[in-house]
């Protein structure tokens, strides 16, 4: 039998909490594979009863969550300060949020689960906890270097056939120009390409590059990062044998006819990225990291406070992220 894949719960004042409940009440509907959920117990159960399922909640060690699921959620329970306060975020919570989250990466890498799912972090309310780390995605990089080199990290949104990746991930507009280098655009590129082939069984993976300027920089007239840095970053990976095409103008990119012709779509900054998957399909895409040693998929979605505890939160996402992480590494360990 497969080993359960680890969920971490995300900020309690948020949804995450909410919809991994909601899929476990129906698990036999959603057709769900077995996991651990790495959270709070008894916060899990207060926040059961707000949205009035009725469902068994059993701590337990991960090593017992296969046997268990079919009968309670499993949950490894983590200390700490937290109430169910849904939409009221706080500082206080953040031991048990990263807490969760270094638990479950520690048991996919230790190998007692197969592949991590991460419910949604408010960002802020870790910051003030004193988080160092921009997001699950730079976080995941340093926990899987163990005090080693640390490799890049690569956020790929996907959905069905259009995956987006920014090369800069979680930084300021401001500081975007000086962090996109030849090497960061090579190294991103390279991981995808590698994950592409390995994890999702894409032989030969077409990948296309947008520009950083205005109409991909008019020549070097509206900018010069496509011909200083772009350009040259891509024919060096041409060179080692990668089907990459690019700079094009990032506004026409995302055109159906266009962006259907490749696997890919490497973009140079966040919202370059996330806004037309999130328009087209933000009920269903899905978060996945590259370029790491473990399997990491996450919702596209964050905590939308407003929703949590009213069980009107979509669980689509997090549910076609449950199955991602479960297709990939099925049959793997
Ligand atoms: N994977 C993650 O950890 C992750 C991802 C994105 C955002 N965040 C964090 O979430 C927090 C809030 O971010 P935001 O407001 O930009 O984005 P958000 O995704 O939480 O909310 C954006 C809008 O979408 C709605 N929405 C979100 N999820 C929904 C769902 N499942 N069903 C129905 N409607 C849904 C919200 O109500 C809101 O109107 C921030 O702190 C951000 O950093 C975390
Ligand atoms: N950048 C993501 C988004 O907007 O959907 C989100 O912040 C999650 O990032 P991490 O997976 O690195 O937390």
């Amino acid at each position: 039998m497969d080993k359960p894949l680890a969920i971490s719960m995300g900020e309690p004042a948020g949804i995450g909490p909410d919809l991994i409940l909601q899929l476990y009440e129906n698990r036999a509907k959603n057709e769900l594979p077995p996991f651990c959920l790495f959270g709070n117990a008894e916060f899990l159960q207060a926040r059961a009863k707000r949205l009035g399922l009725g469902l068994n909640i059993a701590s337990t060690s991960v090593a017992e969550a296969g046997k268990t699921f079919a009968d309670a959620l499993p949950v490894v329970s983590i200390a700490g300060l937290i109430s169910d306060s849904p939409g009221k975020a706080s500082a206080l919570t953040g031991k048990v949020v990263i807490g969760a989250i270094e638990q479950a990466v520690a048991a996919v890498q230790t190998g007692t689960c197969r592949a991590l799912v991460t419910a949604p972090i408010h960002k802020a309310a870790l910051y003030h906890a004193g988080f160092k780390h921009p997001g699950h995605t730079e976080f995941l990089a340093y926990l899987c270097a163990k005090g080693s080199k640390e490799r890049r990290p690569v956020m790929m949104l996907a959905h069905n056939d259009l995956r987006v990746i920014p090369v800069t991930i979680h930084t300021p507009i401001k500081d975007v120009p000086s962090q996109l280098t030849r090497a960061s655009i090579v190294e991103t590129v390279t991981a995808a390409h590698y994950d592409l082939r390995l994890r999702f069984g894409i032989g030969q993976p077409r990948i296309a590059v947008a520009g950083l300027n205005p109409h991909a920089g008019e020549s070097g007239n509206i900018g010069s990062e496509e011909t200083d840095i772009i350009g040259p970053a891509i024919d060096q990976l041409r060179y080692a044998g990668i089907n990459v095409e690019g700079p094009f103008p990032a506004d026409t990119l995302f055109y159906p006819r266009h962006w259907r012709r490749y696997d890919v779509i490497i973009a140079m900054y966040h919202d370059q990225a996330l806004i037309p998957i999130k328009t087209v399909a933000f009920e269903e895409a899905v978060n996945v990291t590259l370029g790491l040693p473990i399997v990491r998929t996450s919702p596209d979605h964050g905590t939308a406070f407003e929703l949590a505890g009213t069980g009107r939160g979509s669980t689509r996402s997090l549910l076609a992220a449950i199955r991602m992480a479960d297709e990939l590494t099925r049959g793997r360990d």
